[in-house]
């Protein structure tokens, strides 16, 4: 595994992605659409289960953006149905299922990505302050955070509804420099997709991107970064 050396006089802060980044939460996604789809037995009773491929390339920009882009293709895959969906908004009967599925389920089908606690840690030794912002919900990131143990590491935690844009807008990245006291050029972005990497750029953030997680079916290394590594622990804290 090949280091990728970052000088920590450099940094005050890092903000850090959760879906893709730090969890592997397909599985929850997953379970959670599939659920919501069973729920909808009128529209969608003959669509065979979602498989993680597709959803993956539908994960990033938050909930509501996950379950219109689901129903959308439930839709194209069951034109006779599409009809009924013109005439019903299930948009809001959906989105209220799935939160009710994915409460239930959130973290049960999720893993944490190797490499990830040595990140923490090395990080934590720096004494770089840190916080967690992503597009999902905030109530279902803090449980998750704390069910797979790294609550601990952040000061800060800021959901996809917890300022009036997500990303790949800069303005959640903004708002977490400022909590973090922080100054942009002085704090490190670390996510997985263009959301990211579009927001970090706007914003006047430093940008690393991990290579495994969901960029919307397009490869990771192509969006414009300050680097790219497979996994966390890549990361050395080196004076120069
Ligand atoms: O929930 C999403 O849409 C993606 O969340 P993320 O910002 O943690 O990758
Ligand atoms: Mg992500």
């Amino acid at each position: 595994m090949n280091p990728i050396f970052l000088n920590p006089r450099a940094f005050d802060a890092v903000i850090i992605d959760l879906d893709g980044t730090m969890v592997d939460t397909m599985g929850d996604f997953v379970a959670a659409l599939n659920l919501m789809l069973a729920d909808l037995p009128a529209h969608y009773a003959d669509l065979a289960p979602l498989e993680p491929a597709l959803i993956r390339e539908m994960v990033g920009k938050g909930s509501e953006n996950l379950i219109r882009s689901v129903l959308a293709y439930a839709a194209s895959v069951a034109p006779t149905k599409a009809a009924v969906d013109s005439s019903t908004d299930v948009f809001e009967w959906a989105f209220t299922r799935y939160q009710k599925h994915y409460a239930a389920i959130n973290g049960r089908h999720a893993e944490v990505y190797p490499g990830v606690l040595t990140g923490l840690q090395a990080m934590r030794e720096q004494g770089l302050r840190m916080a967690c912002l992503t597009n999902k919900p905030l109530a279902f990131a803090q449980e998750l955070l704390k069910d797979k143990g790294l609550d601990g590491f952040f000061s800060q935690v800021f959901g996809g509804d917890s300022f009036a844009r997500k990303k790949p807008d800069p303005l959640p990245l903004l708002k977490t420099c400022a909590a973090l006291s922080s100054l942009p050029a002085r704090t490190l972005m670390l996510g997985d997709s263009s959301n990211d990497a579009i927001a970090a750029r706007a914003a006047g953030c430093p940008v690393l991107l991990l290579t495994y997680g969901y960029n919307h079916g397009v490869p990771v290394t192509a969006v414009d970064a300050d680097g790219f590594m497979d996994s966390m622990a890549q990361l050395c804290w080196r004076e120069e």
